[in-house]
């Protein structure tokens, strides 16, 4: 341990953005999952999600869903924000380039210092794992190590390390926190790769906990409180969290998770 505290973790807003009904369509599927998305139990477990935050005493700002951008529910990736400032992306997939500028006016409104990027950077959100302490950054097919160095530059207090990701989405498809100091790794070979690539490049040390399930180790720790899987949607790894001190909250993503989103990428916490 190197005494990461709370602190890094504790936020007052989140920002979402409502499911369009244009995503089961049209949303982008790189996993190449093929089930067909329930939109109204997807609308259903988003406003879960959505409560639950409201719960832990967030303002939640609820953007509107926008049909031109089947993905925007996937807030996480449109900005990067950290203490007061903001950088929004330059999104990796083109279908989903425009879902920045609503977010810059919505950052700027909130008082936040505001950065952008432009051509030919890339940068998605669901690539940038914040520690407490310095930024992972999935080099993947969405974010290019342009991107990862206006990251490094707007955020010049913390040290930015470029982390490879081949196969899967973005490197918080395979980890995230799950506390100050813990890093959530999923079961899959390429997680386990990425991992070493971390535990070689990070320039803090952290406990790894693995979950059989890459999906189950996409969590969101908000406030002390850890949001996860069901059982129902993570069997094998719920065992994991049952074990973990509380304050913990369940929520079901299964419609988002076929279009490859988890639990970071439905808000950004400010
Ligand atoms: C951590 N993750 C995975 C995210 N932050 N984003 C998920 C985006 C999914 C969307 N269909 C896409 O392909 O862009």
């Amino acid at each position: 341990m190197n005494g990461n505290d709370l602190s890094k973790f504790r936020y007052d807003k989140a920002i979402v953005c409502g499911i369009p009904s244009s995503l089961p369509a049209a949303a982008q599927r790189q996993s190449g999952c093929l089930e067909p998305v329930n939109l109204s139990k997807a609308l259903n477990q988003h406003a879960n999600y959505v409560r639950a935050l409201k719960n832990m005493g967030l303002k939640v700002i609820e953007l509107t869903a926008d049909e031109q951008y089947p993905d925007c529910v996937f807030v996480e990736d449109a900005a990067v924000v950290c203490g007061d400032i903001a950088l929004v992306c330059r999104l990796g997939h083109p279908t989903r380039r425009g879902e920045s500028a609503r977010m810059k006016t919505v950052l700027q409104e909130l008082g936040l210092s505001v950065e952008e990027m432009e051509h030919p950077a890339t940068l998605d959100g669901g690539d940038v794992l914040f520690t407490g302490k310095e930024f992972l950054v999935g080099l993947s097919k969405r974010t290019n190590q342009q991107g990862v160095h206006i990251l490094a530059k707007t955020f010049g207090d913390y040290p930015v390390t470029a982390i490879s990701v081949s196969n899967h989405l973005h490197l918080k498809s395979l980890m995230s926190m799950a506390g100050p100091d813990t890093v959530l790794v999923g079961g899959s070979s390429e997680a386990d790769d990425v991992w070493n690539e971390v535990e070689k490049k990070a320039k803090f040390k952290y406990e790894k906990l693995t979950v059989p399930e890459d999906k189950a180790a996409n969590c969101l720790f908000v406030n002390g409180t850890l949001f996860h899987l069901t059982s129902a949607e993570i069997p094998r790894s719920y065992e994991v969290f049952k074990q973990l001190p509380d304050p913990k909250i369940e929520v079901e993503n299964s419609e988002l998770h076929k279009v490859d989103g988890g639990l970071t990428c439905l808000s950004i916490l400010i």
